[in-house]
Order: C-alpha cells, then sequence, then structure tokens
C-alpha cells in the first residue's frame, strides 16, 4: 500500500523537465549546484512572524541562538527545531494544565521558550538537554533560579 501512495504523491509533483546537458560540458566538468549560505534565521520557525505571537520572544530567542559569537545551525539529529512563538507556548501550558507549584521535568528545552512560559505559571522545572550549547543558553537566559534546575 505505502509504495503506491508515495507513487502517488509523486505523480502530484512532477519534476520540471531537466535541461538537457550542453554537449561541450562533459558531466564530470560541471559547476556544483548553487547552495546558498543557511542564514541562522532561516532554520528555525517563524511563527511569530506570522503575526501570531510576541514579537519580543523571536527576537530574544535569536539574539540568543547567535549569542556567545558563534552561529547556531539546528542538528536536525537532535530535532532541534524551536518555537518562537509565546502565546503557542502559553496555551500549551494551559493545556496541561500547569500551576503554581507543579514540578515539570522537560527534556529538550532548546532556547527555553516553553521554559519560560512553564516558570511563568510557577511551575518549577527540570529541564534536561543534550547539546552543551543549548543547556548553557537556557542557563544564561534564566539565571540562577530556584524554579530552574538544569541538567
Ligand atoms: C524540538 S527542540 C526543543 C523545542 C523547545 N522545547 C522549544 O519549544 O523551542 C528539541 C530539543 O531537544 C534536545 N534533545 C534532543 N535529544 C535529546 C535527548 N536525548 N535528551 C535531551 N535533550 C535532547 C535538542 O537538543 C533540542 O534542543
Amino acid at each position: 500500500i505505502l509504495p503506491s501512495k508515495m507513487l502517488a504523491l509523486t505523480s502530484l509533483s512532477p519534476r520540471p523537465a531537466r535541461p538537457s546537458p550542453s554537449p561541450a560540458t562533459p558531466p564530470h566538468r560541471r559547476p556544483p549546484p548553487p547552495c546558498g549560505r543557511i542564514r541562522p534565521t532561516s532554520a528555525v520557525s517563524t511563527a511569530a512572524s506570522d503575526g501570531g505571537g510576541a514579537a519580543d520572544d523571536y527576537h530574544s530567542t535569536i539574539r540568543s541562538l547567535n549569542s556567545h559569537g558563534r552561529r547556531h545551525v539546528p542538528r536536525k539529529s537532535l530535532g532541534q527545531n524551536y518555537m518562537l512563538n509565546a502565546r503557542v507556548n502559553e496555551e500549551l501550558v494551559a493545556a496541561a494544565g500547569v500551576e503554581e507549584g507543579d514540578v515539570v521535568l522537560e527534556i529538550g528545552p532548546g532556547t527555553g521558550s516553553l521554559t519560560a512560559a512553564l516558570l511563568a505559571a510557577g511551575a518549577t522545572v527540570v529541564a534536561v538537554e543534550k547539546d552543551k550549547h543549548m543547556a548553557t543558553l537556557v542557563r544564561d537566559r534564566f539565571g540562577s533560579t530556584e524554579q530552574l534546575k538544569g541538567h
């Protein structure tokens, strides 16, 4: 079943016809395809830029990602994509029924955007982040507070 579905999807998106290679340029001499440099902002979600969220969170997240004199490139292998819309995080926290005094285990806080909403709701957050750069970023973002325990 799966292969035929995949074929059906492929048939909905036909590839544009390739231009035939110039006879003067042998295949092994063709220049590589253009590949633009990945800008850090293009590699993260831009939910806030659609007008649906808090602009401050978007800008502070981008600043955090590029702090410490480095260019953060999200790692696909770690599923690194980040929520930039503070309102969505607030809705997630409300939907989960997180209340003052709750203890929440957050696996993979990333930039700490959901962490911020959890802390604002009065929860104590135990955050476990595998990427040491992201872990540093979260520590820097919130400073030392009894409400956040990072690992
Ligand atoms: C989808 S991103 C985080 C999203 C974040 N909660 C937000 O709202 O922006 C997933 C995070 O989990 C981290 N991560 C991936 N594998 C992990 C693991 N095994 N243990 C802890 N953190 C992990 C990644 O480094 C990344 O920061």
